[in-house]
């Protein structure tokens, strides 16, 4: 549908606006439903981010926080998504929200789906909140476009919520939320920094192949609002 773009000078003002935009979207959350549900992503981009909001005044004790997608890695591994949301956003303030992840005790991520789905349950939908990264291929949460998973990922009528994708251009099995339980997201932010992302994005917005860029399907489908930072 469309890409709204709010580009900041430093990412200190980025992250400062970032964090009270989200947090106006929880607390609207909690008080039309009692609860309000936050999704985020892995990687490097947003720990400073995450380190504001965790100091935010939210009932966070109402907020549902889980990861848009996982690396399949013991939750003590430094590519741990999980490990990182701990160090970085399940403290201070946000160390009473209730953390939902993803990472089971299965060896295999094909087989942690159904417990995923289950555990979906506990987590009021729509999302609130759905932060989305974007790598230099254009993947988005774990939907890569080198793996053989990529068309059930973006298929929006596989009734599926959670896919288990084996990248191959980059190291381990993951979890990941499919494009139809991304869309089902009351905001979905688009978190960039670097010039670099930036022209990844130029490129994804030229062209129209949603399985060569799958960052593009979100985009395409939804209203996504991108902050970007150099
Ligand atoms: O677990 C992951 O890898 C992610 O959730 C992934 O989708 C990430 O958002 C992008 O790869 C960008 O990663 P960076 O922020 O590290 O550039």
């Amino acid at each position: 549908m469309a890409l709204m773009k709010q580009l900041f000078t430093t990412t200190e003002q980025l992250n400062r606006s970032f964090a009270a935009n989200i947090c106006r979207l929880l607390r609207a959350g909690i008080e039309e439903n009692g609860r309000a549900s936050l999704v985020v992503s892995g990687g490097r981009t947003p720990a400073a981010l995450f380190t504001a909001l965790s100091n935010a005044n939210v009932e966070w004790d109402k907020v549902d926080i889980s990861l848009a997608d996982e690396r399949w890695v013991d939750n003590s591994d430094d590519a741990s998504n999980e490990k990182m949301l701990r160090a970085k956003l399940l403290i201070n303030n946000a160390a009473s929200a209730n953390f939902i992840p993803l990472k089971t005790q299965h060896a295999n991520a094909e087989d942690a789906v159904q417990e995923c789905t289950a555990n979906l349950q506990n987590i009021h939908t729509p999302f609130d909140v759905v932060i989305l990264g974007m790598g230099e291929d254009g993947h988005t949460a774990s939907l890569f476009p080198c793996s053989e998973q990529i068309s059930d990922g973006l298929d929006m009528e596989s009734g599926n919520a959670y896919i288990a994708v084996k990248p191959t251009t980059a190291p381990n099995q993951r979890m990941s939320l499919t494009l139809p339980a991304i869309l089902n997201s009351k905001q979905i932010f688009l978190h960039l920094t670097g010039e670099g992302k930036k022209t990844v994005l130029d490129t994804v917005l030229s062209g129209s192949d949603e399985q060569a860029m799958p960052i593009r399907a979100v985009i395409n489908n939804a209203e996504v609002k991108l902050m970007w930072a150099p």
